[in-house]
C-alpha cells in the first residue's frame, strides 16, 4: 500500500485499529509476525539458560562463562511492555507479500553474526531493540537489532536518498501491544508523522527513556559516527544530546563489543539525580554494564569548598605547569654517592655520577617508573664495578642492589617516594615553593588566591576542595599514569573546568569520546567559551556539530528563556522547538510563592505525567515544608538522591540540570538569577526543564533580562 498514511491510532490516543479493511489486513499479519517474533525469542531464550558452563577448564573460567551466560539468557528477556520492532522498510516486492513471514529472509544469519545480514539479500526487514531469529536451521532473522549496519536505513533513507528502499513503516504501540502503522514512501517529500509526534508529546512518567524507535537523521548521524572519531554536540536545551549520547554508547558497545568489553565505555554526568535519572536508557538497550560516574566520583568527592577566585585559577589549564615543576621539585641533589658492600668487597658510585644520572632522568618520564630506573642505572653502575674486578654477577644480583637498604637510603633522599597529596599540601602551604613552581606561569594574585592563608598540618588533615581534586588527579597521572578507557561520554561537559577535562582526557587517552553540552547552560566560574577549548584541554581532535531542535520544550516556552541568550551566550541563535505549545507558558505575579506554589502544584498533579517544583536552593525547605502540611505528597532531590520515585519533586535551582518534567513551576526567578554569579545560565536551564507546561511565579520583578509576556 505504497503512499497509504497513518492507520490506527497512535501510540497513546484509543486507536481505531485497522481503519479500513485493508488497514485492518495489514495490522493483523504485522501481529502475527510479532507473535511468531516473540516466540521466537522466547526460544532463544530456552537455548541460552540451556547452555551450560561446565565444559569450563577451571573454576574461574566457569565462574566468567556462567555469567556471560546469565547476560545473554537477561539480554534475551521480553518485556512485556516495549515492542520487539517499531519498524519496517520494504523494498519492491517486499511489502506487498501476504504475510511478511513467508518472504525470503536474506542472508541467513545466526546469533554470532548478527551484524553480517547482507543488505542486498533483504526485501524487508523488522527493526527492533534486539536480534531475533527462528530457529530453523537457516536462523531467518525475524527483526533486526537498530544497530547492525543495514538498518541505518530506517533512520536516514528519504526522498535525498531512498538507500535502495521503497516505504519506511512505523507502529504504534501500547504496552507491547500493536495498534497502528504508518507508512511513508522514501520517495514522496518528507511529512510529519504522528507517531514520532506522539512519541515525542507522550507524557513523561519516570526516568529518562529510550528514543530508540525515533532517533532523528541528524541525532543518527551522530549515533553511528566510528569509534574512532571523537565528536562534540552543541545544542540547545532539549534537542536530545543525552538521548544522543546514550544511544552512541549503546552503538558503540555493538559494533565494537570485544574491544569495548576490554577497554571499558564510561558516562559521566553532573550529578548522582541525573544519573538517575537517565539510568535506564542503556539497560532498557541491552546494554548494561556500562559505568555511568560524576566528576567527583572519579577523582573524589571534595571535603572543603572556597572562593570562586581560588576555584578559578586552581581550574585553569596553566596549573598543569606548575603542578610539574611543584613534582619534579621533590627530587633533591645527591650530597653523597653510593657505597654497597657485598661480602668485604665494597663498591662505590661517586655522588658526581648519581647527580648525572638522576638529571638524565628527571622529567622524561613518570615520576614513579623515574625512580625505578633512577634504582635500576645504579645498581647496574655496581654491576658494572663488580664485573671490572672479576666478578660475574647476574640480574639477580642487579635486583638485589637496587633492594638494597644503602640504595633505598638514596632514593630516599634523592628520590623519595611521593604522593598528590603531599606534593599538592606542599606546594599550597608554602609562598615560596609556590613562587617557585609557578614563577612565569602565575601572576602574585593568582599565586596569593590559591595559597592556603591557614596551612592544614598535614596532607592528611587538609580539606580538598573540588578543584583540589583534580589538581591531585594531574599530579596523579605525573606519578603513575592513569588507565585510558575506549570511550568517554561526557554530558554538559560547558560546566568541566579545564583541569577537570584535563582528568577525563586522561581516561579516554587511547580512546574517543562523545562530548554534549550548551554554552549558554554553563553555570560555573570556569565554563566553557567554545566547544574547541573544551576539546583541546580534553586532547581530543573531533568536531563539533550542532543540534538544534527542541524536543522536549513547548516554542512558547523556549522563546521566553531565549532572551536570556544575548546576556549569557551572545553567540548563539535561538533554538527552535518541535512542538508549538500554545497555551504552555504562565507567568504570574504572587505575594506568596511559596503558597502558591504549592496550591499549584497540587492542582498539576491532576493531570498526566511528573511535576517538577524549581526553586532558589535557599528556599528548597520552605517549600516542602509547605507541601507537607498542606498534605501533597512529595520527594525532595539532593545531590545523592533521586526524590524517591514520587511525581513530584522539589527540585534545588542547582540540580535541575539534564532534567525535564511534564509540568514544572519555578518559583521566584529574581532569588535564581541572584543567587550565583552566572545566575541567569541557572535560571535559562531552570526554564527549559518544561515538557507540557512551565509557570512562574513571582514575588519580586522578573529579572530585567526576561520580558514577561503579554496576559493571555
Ligand atoms: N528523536 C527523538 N524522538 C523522541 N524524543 C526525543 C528525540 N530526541 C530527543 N527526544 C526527547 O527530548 C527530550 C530531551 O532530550 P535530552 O534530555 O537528551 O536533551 P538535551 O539536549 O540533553 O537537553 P538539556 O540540554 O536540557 O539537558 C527527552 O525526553 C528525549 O527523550
Amino acid at each position: 500500500m505504497p503512499g497509504r498514511a497513518a492507520h490506527g491510532g497512535a501510540t497513546t490516543t484509543a486507536s481505531p485499529i485497522g481503519a479500513d479493511a485493508a488497514g485492518a489486513d495489514v495490522l493483523t499479519a504485522e501481529r502475527a509476525h510479532l507473535a511468531a517474533a516473540r516466540e521466537a525469542l522466547r526460544r532463544m531464550r530456552e537455548h541460552a539458560a540451556s547452555l551450560s558452563a561446565d565444559m569450563a577448564a577451571d573454576w574461574v573460567s566457569r565462574m566468567y562463562l556462567e555469567s556471560l551466560l546469565d547476560q545473554r539468557v537477561a539480554a534475551l528477556a521480553d518485556h512485556p511492555d516495549t515492542p520487539l520492532f517499531f519498524g519496517r522498510m520494504d523494498r519492491d516486492g517486499g511489502q506487498d507479500r501476504d504475510s511478511p513471514d513467508d518472504e525470503p529472509a536474506g542472508k541467513r544469519t545466526g546469533e554470532s553474526a548478527e551484524q553480517s545480514v547482507e543488505e542486498d539479500e533483504l526485501t524487508t526487514m523488522y527493526v527492533g531493540r534486539r536480534h531475533v531469529h527462528d530457529d530453523g536451521g537457516d536462523r531467518r532473522p525475524l527483526v533486526l537489532d537498530w544497530r547492525a549496519p543495514v538498518c541505518r536505513a530506517f533512520y536516514q533513507a528519504g526522498p535525498a536518498d531512498t538507500m535502495g528502499w521503497r516505504t519506511r513503516r512505523r507502529f504504534g504501540f501500547r504496552g507491547g501491544e500493536l495498534t497502528a502503522y504508518e507508512d511513508e514512501p522514501l520517495d514522496a517529500p518528507v511529512h510529519t508523522s504522528a507517531l514520532l509526534t506522539a512519541e515525542i508529546e507522550r507524557p513523561r512518567t519516570g526516568p529518562m527513556r529510550d528514543i530508540v524507535a525515533t532517533i532523528q537523521p541528524e541525532q543518527d548521524v551522530i549515533v553511528r559516527a566510528d569509534l574512532g572519531r571523537t565528536v562534540c554536540v552543541q545544542g540547545a536545551p532539549g534537542t536530545g544530546k543525552t538521548a544522543v549520547g546514550l544511544h552512541r554508547a549503546a552503538y558503540l558497545l555493538f559494533t565494537h563489543r570485544e574491544r569495548l568489553a576490554r577497554s571499558g565505555v564510561l558516562i559521566v554526568g553532573p550529578n548522582r539525580a541525573f544519573l538517575a535519572y537517565i539510568s535506564s536508557v542503556l539497560p532498557a538497550l541491552g546494554e548494561v554494564r556500562v559505568d555511568q560516574a560524576t566528576v567527583d566520583d572519579l577523582l573524589g568527592a571534595p571535603t572543603g569548598t572556597e572562593p570562586a577566585e581560588a576555584s578559578a585559577v586552581k581550574g585553569d589549564a596553566r596549573m598543569a605547569d606548575v603542578l610539574r615543576k611543584a613534582l619534579w621539585r621533590h627530587i633533591r641533589k645527591p650530597e653523597e654517592g653510593l657505597v654497597y658492600t657485598s661480602g668485604v668487597a665494597r663498591f662505590r658510585v661517586p655522588d658526581h655520577e648519581v647527580r648525572e644520572i638522576a638529571a638524565g632522568l628527571r622529567g622524561t618520564t613518570r615520576y614513579a617508573a623515574g625512580r625505578d630506573m633512577f634504582a635500576q642505572r645504579l645498581a647496574h653502575r655496581i654491576l658494572v664495578l663488580m664485573e671490572q674486578r672479576g666478578g660475574a654477577p647476574d640480574d639477580r644480583v642487579q635486583d638485589q642492589v637496587a633492594r638494597s637498604r644503602p640504595m633505598k637510603r638514596l632514593l630516599d633522599a634523592v628520590w623519595p617516594k611521593v604522593t598528590p597529596e603531599l606534593v599538592l599540601h606542599a606546594l599550597l602551604s608554602d609562598a615560596d615553593a609556590l613562587r617557585a613552581a609557578a614563577r612565569g606561569v602565575l601572576t602574585d594574585e593568582e599565586q596569593a588566591a590559591i595559597l592556603w592563608a591557614r596551612p592544614p598540618r598535614s596532607h592528611r588533615s587538609a580539606k580538598w576542595t573540588a578543584a583540589d581534586r583534580a589538581l591531585l588527579d594531574e599530579l596523579g597521572d605525573l606519578i603513575e599514569r592513569t588507565r585510558s578507557l575506549g570511550h568517554l561520554v561526557v554530558d554538559e561537559a560547558q560546566d568541566l573546568s579545564a583541569m577537570q577535562l584535563r582528568a577525563l582526557g586522561r581516561r579516554c587517552a587511547s580512546g574517543s569520546a562523545t562530548v554534549l553540552g550548551d554554552i549558554a547552560q554553563g553555570t560555573t566560574p570556569w565554563s566553557a567559551r567554545s566547544w574547541d577549548e573544551v576539546l583541546g584541554h580534553l586532547g581530543q581532535d573531533g568536531e563539533v556539530t550542532e543540534l538544534a531542535v527542541g524536543f522536549r520544550v513547548p516554542g512558547t516556552v523556549l522563546d521566553f528563556a531565549a532572551d536570556l541568550l544575548p546576556h549569557i551566550a551572545p553567540g548563539l541563535a535561538a533554538p527552535r522547538s518541535l512542538r508549538p505549545g500554545a497555551g504552555a507558558l504562565t507567568v504570574r505575579p504572587s505575594g506568596d510563592p511559596v503558597g502558591d506554589a504549592a496550591a499549584t502544584v497540587r492542582g498539576l498533579l491532576e493531570l498526566e505525567g511528573t511535576v517538577g517544583l524549581i526553586v532558589p536552593d535557599a528556599a528548597v525547605g520552605a517549600h516542602a515544608e509547605a507541601l507537607t502540611a498542606a498534605g501533597v505528597p512529595h520527594g525532595v532531590l539532593d545531590r545523592e538522591s533521586t526524590g524517591d520515585g514520587d511525581r513530584l519533586q522539589v527540585v534545588p535551582a542547582t540540580l535541575a540540570k539534564g532534567l525535564e518534567f511534564d509540568h514544572v513551576v519555578v518559583a521566584e526567578p529574581a532569588a535564581i538569577a541572584a543567587a550565583e554569579e552566572r545566575g541567569l545560565a541557572r535560571l535559562y536551564v531552570v526554564l527549559t526543564r518544561a515538557v507540557t507546561t512551565l509557570t512562574v511565579l513571582h514575588a519580586e520583578p522578573l529579572p530585567a533580562a526576561l520580558r514577561a509576556p503579554a496576559a493571555p
